[in-house]
């Protein structure tokens, strides 16, 4: 399995631990970059990990930027993307047997290093359980806003 990765500047130094040790303990990883801490915007590091995801580059993606909020945002804004948001382990589990999440986020502000890879640790050893979780999928791919009459 293929596993993209993506940041903006605030998560530089954690990404490339990341990607080091995905690639140490055998994974194919693809570095999006930044590859510096030069100020970039997290919208283009997350569309280009969108775009990684949707394309079939790869098939899991880890986004981070300094909260982990606004590149998460960014991924999610692609409609064949579903990202969580976590910062702990149990909620990256959830994000795959509940949700089949194709890109976890991190905060690179909040998060440390170790926290982080118990984290990808979770959401890579985890499958989707289906069953009822598969229509409320389904309806993700297919937003509707109708008012309610309450
Ligand atoms: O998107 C964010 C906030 O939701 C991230 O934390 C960014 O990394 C952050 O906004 C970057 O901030 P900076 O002051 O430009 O380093």
């Amino acid at each position: 399995m293929r596993i993209a990765i993506a940041s903006d500047h605030a998560a530089v130094a954690l990404k490339s631990a990341l990607a080091a040790w995905l690639a140490d303990t055998g994974h194919d990883v693809l570095d999006l970059g930044p590859a510096s801490d030069a100020r970039v915007d997290y919208p283009d590091f997350g569309y280009k990990l969108a775009a990684a995801i949707a394309s079939g580059e790869a098939t899991r993606g880890i986004a981070i930027c300094g909260s982990g909020i606004g590149i998460s945002i960014a991924v999610n804004r692609h409609p064949a993307l579903r990202c969580a948001l976590v910062g702990e382990p149990y909620s990256a589990m959830l994000a795959r047997e509940h949700n089949d999440a194709n890109v976890i986020a991190l905060g690179a502000r909040l998060t440390g290093e170790d926290m982080a890879k118990a984290c990808i640790a979770a959401f890579l050893a985890t499958e989707f359980a289906g069953g009822r979780h598969t229509g409320r999928i389904d309806k993700l791919s297919h937003p509707h806003f109708e008012e309610t009459s309450a």
